[in-house]
């Protein structure tokens, strides 16, 4: 008998989840190994302070994609969280759960997945601020705020031109329709960021039968025959091993998941031969499907003042840095994106295919010697930012060294489908559409990005191949389906021709969903306790 049933590789934000879940009856012992910190930093707590993680390595994987034609040739970079939280603890906080379609597609081909059982799953896992009805869960251990106090007061402007647009009001995302304009919901509880760590991992690391083991970075798989029975991992550089009497269950992300399975030979077999790796089997679909949402922001100098002017002068600074700890409101008590929405690109499509993003401040001109994005403007600013929900474009991750301490090359391919352009170019169009709404336009001085003189079809898809990046929602590298030949993972999550061996994260999504990725990653983690758990009995 080895001391523990269960591992968990990362905890993010399924394997957070995940440890909560299969430790809530007592009766398994969990150990959970994350390759980061923790996450009791001012920076991460702070809602705002999502800027100041975006290139910080003590808390970010801090990924490049190679260089990408898609992109005019740039490589994109690609933070995920490295800490306990995983990239829940370094988002944006929005809280969207998709489209009932995207459920009912991921239902299609694998049991237990269609939108019925995972609105009844997020139901359960949810508190929503706003109160339980059809579509909300309240008294879950999931607090979702519901961001309608202490917005910045353009986020009415915004609205209104979007409904004098012809997109109208939506009170919730997340209820029974998706499109429309409004504000977001939060993963943001009392001004502190409600990570998966907050939500569920830190109450249940005061369980006995759940240890955590945080600088501990799972290097390999360990297999007896076709059964996975264990771990090796690197702690401060000493080489550690850990065996197991169930499961080992990778959660470390779309990213790592794949790496990982590739490190221990579960992969395409010609590639990792190729690196002098033994095959354990031979499945293409490892790092494969790779699915992401891109996107772009249009910017305006406006006649009216912005989070800029609050936000950049020493005595902004201060002032917010008050109103925040004496009231626990203001800016700095939430996400870059107070609000947004949901849009089709044309008429004839049955759901919407594009995101809005409202940010009241822009960010163009960093400071000297600084990153960009982390500066506000010397200027009133306004961007709205807009990310595509259904790429057709796949990329994949792949293994080029044995070291697993190396990144492993991605391979983004943004861009790469007449579809994907065709629909982003519609797309940023639109967005000139509703700045041109008199509830915005009579507020805007003047365009800057692109800026007037960006006006043909070409021009605005070179501007979007220049400027567009990803929203950092990379997905299904792992994908679940029911053939083997198309996916890694069964509708259990169990890898598909091995024993023992599961991927419960982003990475098993069966396709891209169209919203931000927190909620499903934290879903696949509710319902892959459930997979697990059954198996148990
Ligand atoms: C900058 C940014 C902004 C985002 N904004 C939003 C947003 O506003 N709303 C939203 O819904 N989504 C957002 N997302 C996406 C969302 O946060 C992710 O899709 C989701 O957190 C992914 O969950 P996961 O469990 O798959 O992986 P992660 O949460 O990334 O967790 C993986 C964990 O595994 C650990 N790990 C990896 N490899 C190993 C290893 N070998 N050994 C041990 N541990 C390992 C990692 O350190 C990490 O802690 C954002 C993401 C980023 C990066």
């Amino acid at each position: 008998m080895h001391d523990t049933d269960y591992i968990i590789v990362g905890a993010g934000s399924a394997g957070s989840v995940l440890a909560e879940r299969l430790s809530a009856s007592g009766k398994h012992k969990v150990v959970v190994l994350e390759a980061g910190g923790t996450d009791r930093r001012f920076f991460v707590q702070l809602p705002l302070g999502y800027g100041k993680l975006f290139y910080d390595p003590a808390v970010n994987w801090m990924y490049q994609t190679a260089p990408d034609p898609g992109l005019n040739g740039q490589r994109d970079h690609w933070p995920r969280g490295k800490l306990l939280g995983g990239s829940s603890s370094i988002n944006a906080m929005v809280y969207i759960r998709g489209h009932k379609a995207d459920y009912d597609e991921w239902g299609a081909e694998n049991p237990g997945w269609g939108w019925d059982d995972c609105l009844s799953a997020y139901k359960a896992m949810e508190d929503t601020e706003a109160g339980g009805d059809a579509y909300r869960g309240k008294g879950g251990p999931l607090f979702v705020s519901e961001n309608r106090k202490g917005l910045h007061w353009l986020v009415e402007n915004y609205i209104a031109a979007c409904g004098q647009g012809g997109l109208p009001y939506n009170r919730d995302f997340n209820g029974a329709e998706q499109e429309g304009a409004g504000t977001y919901q939060m993963t943001i509880k009392n001004a502190r960021r409600n990570s998966a760590a907050r939500a569920f991992l830190r109450p249940a690391m005061k369980r006995s039968n759940l240890q955590v083991i945080t600088r501990a970075q799972v290097t390999r798989v360990l297999f007896d025959g076709k059964r996975a029975v264990g771990v090796e991992y690197l702690r401060d550089g000493v080489a550690c091993a850990l065996r197991c009497n169930g499961e080992v269950i990778l959660s470390g992300g779309a990213i790592n998941s794949p790496q990982l399975l590739q490190l221990s030979g579960v992969g395409p077999g010609a590639l990792l031969s190729g690196l002098g790796l033994a095959v354990m089997l031979d499945n293409p679909n490892v790092g494969d499907h790779l699915s992401d949402h891109q996107g772009i922001n249009y910017t305006w100098r406006m006649k009216v003042p912005t989070y800029n002017d609050l936000l950049r002068p020493w005595w902004g600074k201060l002032f917010v840095g008050a109103q925040y700890f004496l009231t626990g409101g203001g800016p700095l008590a939430k996400s870059i994106n107070h609000a947004g929405g949901f849009f089709r690109t044309s008429a004839d499509l049955a759901r919407p295919n594009m995101q809005l993003y409202l940010q009241a401040f822009s960010t163009l001109l960093p400071k000297a010697g600084e990153r960009p994005l982390l500066t506000p403007d010397p200027f009133p600013g306004l961007s709205i930012g807009l990310s595509n929900c259904r790429p057709t474009s796949r990329g994949h991750i792949r293994i080029h060294t044995p070291d697993a301490l190396a990144h492993p090359t991605i391979t983004a391919n943004a861009f790469s489908t007449d579809h994907d352009v065709a629909e982003m170019l519609a797309a940023v169009k639109y967005l000139r559409h509703i700045a041109a709404q008199p509830a915005l336009a009579d507020l805007i001085a003047e365009e800057l990005r692109p800026g007037p003189a960006v006006q043909s079809d070409a021009d605005l898809i070179d501007d979007f191949r220049q400027r567009s990046g990803t929203v950092y929602h990379p997905s299904c590298t792992a994908r679940m389906g029911r053939d083997a030949t198309t996916s890694v993972v069964d509708a259990g999550c169990r890898v598909h021709g091995l024993q023992g061996l599961r991927v419960i994260d982003a990475s098993a999504f069966p396709n891209l969903i169209a919203g931000n990725t927190n909620a499903p990653s934290m879903l696949m983690g509710w319902k892959g306790a459930a997979a697990v758990l059954a198996d148990a009995r």
